[in-house]
């Protein structure tokens, strides 16, 4: 089966944060990343909002039970007392714990699943009541011993950090080196029973070689590349349409 897409709207909501306005809407973008046909929607809501707000969540939570019940709400963030309750609150379809410090401009790293394994564990068994999907955020090169370590927290997924591989947009020998990585982590992952998703920095260029290297990936989620698309490609007809408006 074809790897999902979530799309992230955390892009979108750095946007409208510029303002205190309500655009871009980001259960707007939402609505029509759904009916073009994305399996899902993902948010990094961090302790300082700057991205996704907290109140951004039973929109989306709405959005998807009465419109798309088919999709999936994926909330992503690190689990602090106030994100495990708000992701409680949500009861999105997955959760993926990211290991981010509140002052990262965005996440750079996985889990040092062996150090943190006790304390995912218990998080993982408190979060697993709400239904969840748990899903963890991982090293593109984690050794065996880390993915022993993710699969002993009972978590049922890994999500591999694949913003080294994005970061090769402009050498193809690199990218290739850290698609390798890639690969061979997902393949340790899988062999100890846990399923695999991968995201950050994910493009239209650079998914097509992480699929075809990873057959069996579950899910991607994007956003930054995937809203930079959107603006490119959806520039010239928004153009169009304020010339028509005005009548010029
Ligand atoms: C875990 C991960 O890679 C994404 O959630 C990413 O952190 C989103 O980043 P931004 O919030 O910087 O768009
Ligand atoms: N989990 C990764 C994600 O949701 C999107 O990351 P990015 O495409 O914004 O880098």
């Amino acid at each position: 089966m074809p790897a999902k897409l979530s799309v992230n709207l955390n892009a979108i909501a750095l946007l409208r944060n510029r303002r205190d306005l309500p655009w871009p809407s980001v259960t707007g973008l939402g609505r029509i990343a759904l009916a073009a046909g994305a399996h899902g929607l993902t948010v990094h809501p961090r302790p300082d909002q700057r991205h996704t707000r907290n109140s951004d969540l039973p929109e989306l939570r709405a959005l998807i039970d009465d419109e798309f019940p088919a999709a999936e709400f994926n909330i992503e963030g690190y689990p602090t007392g106030d994100f495990l309750a708000l992701v409680e609150a949500a009861e999105p379809e997955q959760v993926t714990l990211v290991p981010d410090d509140p002052e990262q401009p965005t996440s750079d790293h996985g889990w040092d699943f062996v150090a943190n394994r006790d304390r995912l564990k218990a998080i993982v068994t408190r979060l697993k009541k709400t239904g969840a999907r748990i899903s963890l955020f991982c090293d593109p090169d984690a050794s065996e011993e880390q993915i022993a370590a993710a699969q002993a927290t009972g978590a049922d997924r890994i999500e591999l950090y694949t913003g080294p591989y994005g970061g090769c947009h402009d050498d193809a020998e690199k990218a290739a080196m850290e698609l390798e990585r890639l690969g061979k982590t997902a393949e340790l992952a899988r062999a100890a029973g846990l399923d695999v998703n991968a995201g950050h920095d994910l493009t239209v260029a650079n998914l097509p070689p992480l699929a075809r290297r990873i057959p069996h990936l579950a899910e991607v989620s994007i956003g930054h590349g995937l809203t930079a698309d959107a603006l490119e490609h959806g520039m010239a007809g928004t153009v169009r349409r304020f010339l028509t408006a005005s009548g010029w």
